[in-house]
């Protein structure tokens, strides 16, 4: 409900997780892809995930949205086993890479409007409430001007944007995005790290994959680094920050792995471009 009226009695009135892993594996057939994870998200919290191309990020969003197989271990969403949750509309979700197709005749209007879908009652009509929810998520995006703009013309970064817009007129309670920055130029990036901290300022809940942890820096409450199929690091900036720097003295004097570095070596890697660096220890948690 945070985009009429944003919920805080709600966050101090519990405070139950809102997703839970435990002990999780998830996969896409016989075998999983990631396993022994454990994963706590409160209400508030903004959470990057991070690591090396195909070390099972994506697999982690689509495990904790059930979108995949959970071969083992237990999922639960704001309280409830996965399978038990029947209001698939609580969570929201930016797949990867996902744009809009050239051949896509629609105003970013509509687009964000089809996000309302799940919310609509028997004669799946808009109402007026439902209109101002679409045009209060267009805003929060920074899209109002863009709102009777065919889709097929607006930039990458722009698109995104609509698509962050569409899950948010679904009034999720819980935000999952799939590098919600990459591809985009760098403006488009700090657009788009700005829209998340608006949201991050009404306490949405949010689990991001990213590359670009620099960008969102300032948001975040929490950094988990997904490395070959397993968690390898859950904690704050701060922690994430000295850990790392631990790992790389570490390195330097002995030449050991370096077991938190997420990028290996990858040239998006924020090993390198010192993110956080300075960065301040955040709350853990907004609720
Ligand atoms: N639909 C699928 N079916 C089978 N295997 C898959 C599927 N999607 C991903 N995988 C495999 O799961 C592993 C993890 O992939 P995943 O996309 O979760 O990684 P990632 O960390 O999100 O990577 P990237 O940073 O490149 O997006 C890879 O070995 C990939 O080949």
């Amino acid at each position: 409900m945070f985009v009429t009226t944003p919920s805080p009695t709600v966050a101090a009135a519990t405070d139950e997780p809102v997703v839970e892993l435990r002990d999780a594996a998830f996969g896409y057939g016989e075998r999983p892809v990631l396993t022994h994870v454990d994963l706590t998200v409160h209400r508030g919290e903004v959470v990057a995930v991070v690591g090396p191309n195909g070390s099972g990020k994506s697999t982690l969003m689509k495990g904790l949205l059930g979108l995949n197989t959970l071969s083992s271990g237990t999922v639960r969403l704001f309280g409830e086993p996965l399978h038990e949750q029947g209001d698939r509309a609580r969570m929201g979700y930016v797949p990867q890479r996902h744009t809009l197709s050239a051949s896509v005749r629609a105003t970013a209007e509509e687009i964000v409007a089809s996000g309302r879908l799940p919310r609509l009652g028997w004669f799946g009509r808009l109402r007026a409430t439902d209109r101002q929810i679409v045009a209060r998520s267009l805003e929060l995006v920074g899209l109002s001007d863009r709102a009777a703009t065919e889709v097929s013309t607006l930039s990458g970064g722009q698109q995104r944007r609509v698509l962050i817009a569409r899950a948010l007129a679904g009034q999720p309670e819980v935000l999952v995005m799939d590098e919600p920055t990459a591809g985009v130029d760098v403006a488009s990036q700090h657009v788009l790290a700005d829209v998340l901290a608006r949201l991050a300022a009404r306490d949405v809940t949010m689990v991001i994959v990213t590359h670009e942890v620099g960008a969102l820096e300032r948001l975040l409450t929490r950094i988990v680094v997904v490395d070959a199929g397993r968690v390898r690091f859950d904690g704050t900036p701060a922690q994430y920050a000295a850990a790392r720097s631990d790992v790389h003295h570490d390195h330097d004097s002995h030449h050991h792995d370096h077991e938190l570095d997420p990028g290996h070596g990858h040239p998006w890697s924020p090993v390198g471009s010192a993110p956080f660096e300075g960065v301040a220890p955040r709350r853990s948690r907004r609720a």
